[in-house]
């Protein structure tokens, strides 16, 4: 055996384990003695399977020590049967029922045994998006981005390029008071697209994208668009594909062998088919941004300032690939996000009428009807913005965030997290946890109110996640929120239709927590 070991070694030059070694070595001494005891091949099969199987259970065993709890996995089948038998639901309602048996850091085994870490509550995700070790990202086989964005990147390719979007936002001021006037401007096209609507019944979960779309638009391409422009209709279409294909936490983007099975599986070829579409929309503004491109100008779009090359030739992390990939995240990640939790705010009104006429009175009473609400009536503006945050709270639209990947072999809580691990934060659970919420299913903007009437937040509250990776356009998001939501709530009432099916919170289950379609009728305030 050992000469067969150190033969094959010899020979091949590659490092073979003398576990598997012995393995071979056990089943060609197992076929000799087939031959001489005259067992049938078939036996000598069922012999080595079984073996093998004992082999894979003990290795799995002896490499699982010390990870954090979860079901016991199923040799290839991973937890899937778990998942599968755990009850119906949405994937962040199935981990919250096994975080109660197996603790807030929940190990799952996916089919071809790559592991997922759930984190629930707030000291675990907290914890573990604190330790550097944690905050890589995994990068899907079936991507078709050029190169690798700042979502996605990890190590210090990731720094830098969050260096340079940082760099953008404050050149560009995005998200400070002189980035008002843009956000005001799409506000007002979205209020006279509604006033078109008459009061009359509508269903246009796009309006919202258009507007979000228009404003990232104008900073990443340094053009906005009509809202019937075709080719922005494709556009947004291709983006809230992508988002409602993808599934919660992006799960279907890191299936096991996905680069195999994607051209088998219809949502796979269909999230290829709208990335591609994508994709030629960047080449296309890259070309006109090129043509023009004046290296002695300052940049007045992210593309331009990607075109500057005082930006990123000196940097070996930075290339055009990665960089084109990035314009792609803003755009992504800056679209859908704010647009479904606008949704979510119209449906919660429509819900809660008295909540909605309390919002519109505290509006009139400080910002009066001439004039729309600008960011600096927000102090004056508490319960409003109550209202925005339990919006967030209630519908926390990045149900399992965005997934981590751990770099190295690390600690969390007592548990090893091994090297290549993906994590993912259940913060739709930490949104709705009855230890930190009181009576979290019901919709009170009085839970982000203090005594004295003044908004405070929980600790708890991290729609936009926590630690070093916490989402880069917070402050962005939060104008583009405060405005939209107080701008409407000022000019329109917003009603569910008379015969319209009841009110429902169920989601899409995409990759954001969205709202399912709904009709609307945008009742027009003297
Ligand atoms: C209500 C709106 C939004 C919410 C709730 C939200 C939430 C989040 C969350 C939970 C993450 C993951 C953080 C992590 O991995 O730990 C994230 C990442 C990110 N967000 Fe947002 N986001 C919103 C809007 C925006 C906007 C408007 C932009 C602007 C362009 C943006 C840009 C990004 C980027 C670039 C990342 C990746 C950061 C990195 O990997 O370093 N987000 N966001």
């Amino acid at each position: 055996m050992k000469a067969l070991y150190y033969v094959v070694r010899g020979r091949c030059h590659i490092k073979i384990e003398p576990m598997s070694v012995a393995i071979y070595a056990m089943m060609m001494g197992m076929f000799d003695a087939t031959s001489l005891m005259g067992i049938s091949t078939t036996t000598a099969l069922i012999f080595v399977s079984v073996f093998l199987l004992v082999f894979w259970i003990l290795r799995r065993h002896l490499s699982t020590r010390n990870l954090p709890p979860g079901p016991w996995a199923w040799p290839l089948l991973g937890n899937l049967p778990n998942l599968i038998a755990a009850g119906g639901g949405e994937a962040h309602e199935i981990f919250l029922r096994l975080s109660k048996k197996y603790g807030p850091v929940l190990r799952l085994d996916m089919v071809g045994g790559k592991r997922i870490i759930v984190l629930h509550g707030y000291e675990a995700i907290s914890k573990a998006f604190s330790n550097p070790l944690l905050n890589d990202r995994p990068v899907s086989p079936i991507s078709q981005s050029p190169g690798i964005g700042v979502i996605t990147a990890s190590g210090q390719g990731w720094k830098t390029q969050r260096n340079l979007v940082l760099r953008f936002m404050r050149d560009f001021s995005i998200g400070k008071s002189g980035f008002e006037g843009s956000i005001a401007q799409e506000v007002n096209t979205l209020i006279q697209e509604f006033k078109k609507t008459k009061g009359k019944p509508v269903k246009q979960e796009y309006l919202f994208c258009n507007a979000l779309a228009n404003i990232i638009c104008s900073v990443v391409y340094g053009t906005r668009y009509d809202y019937n422009d075709p080719k922005f209709k494709e556009l947004l279409h291709h983006t809230i594909r992508i988002f409602e294909l993808l599934g919660s936490g992006g799960v279907l983007f890191f299936m096991p062998f996905v680069n195999v099975i994607a051209r088998f599986i219809p949502s796979l070829r269909e999230i290829i088919q709208h990335s591609k579409q994508y994709n030629i929309f960047v080449d296309e503004a890259l070309l006109w941004h090129q043509a023009d491109f004046d290296p002695h100008s300052a940049p007045t779009d992210f593309l331009y300032l990607c075109l500057n090359s005082k930006y990123w030739t000196q940097n070996k992390n930075l290339g055009m690939g990665h960089m084109m990939t990035t314009s792609g995240d803003l755009f992504f990640a800056g679209t859908e996000t704010t647009a479904s939790t606008l949704r979510w705010s119209l449906l919660y009104m429509m819900a809660n009428p008295e909540i909605q006429a309390r919002v519109q009175a505290e509006i009139d009473s400080v910002v009066g009807r001439d004039r729309l609400p600008q960011m600096s009536d927000k102090p004056n503006l508490p319960y409003t913005e109550a209202t925005i945050l339990e919006v967030q709270r209630i519908s926390m639209i990045l149900s399992l965030g965005v997934p981590h990947k751990a770099a190295e072999d690390t600690t969390l809580m007592g548990y090893t997290i091994p090297k290549g691990a993906i994590l993912l934060p259940n913060f739709w659970a930490l949104g709705r946890d009855p230890e930190v919420w009181h009576e979290p299913h019901l919709f009170k903007p009085e839970r982000f109110l203090d005594k004295d009437g003044c908004v405070t937040r929980k600790d708890e509250f991290v729609p936009f996640s926590a630690g070093r990776r916490m989402c880069l356009g917070e402050p962005l998001a939060k104008m583009e929120l405060f405005l939209f939501f107080t701008g409407l709530l000022h000019q329109f009432t917003f009603q569910r239709p008379d015969g319209a099916p009841p009110i429902s919170f169920k989601s899409t289950a995409g990759f954001t927590f969205a709202p399912v379609p709904y009709e609307f009728c945008a009742i027009v305030r003297t």
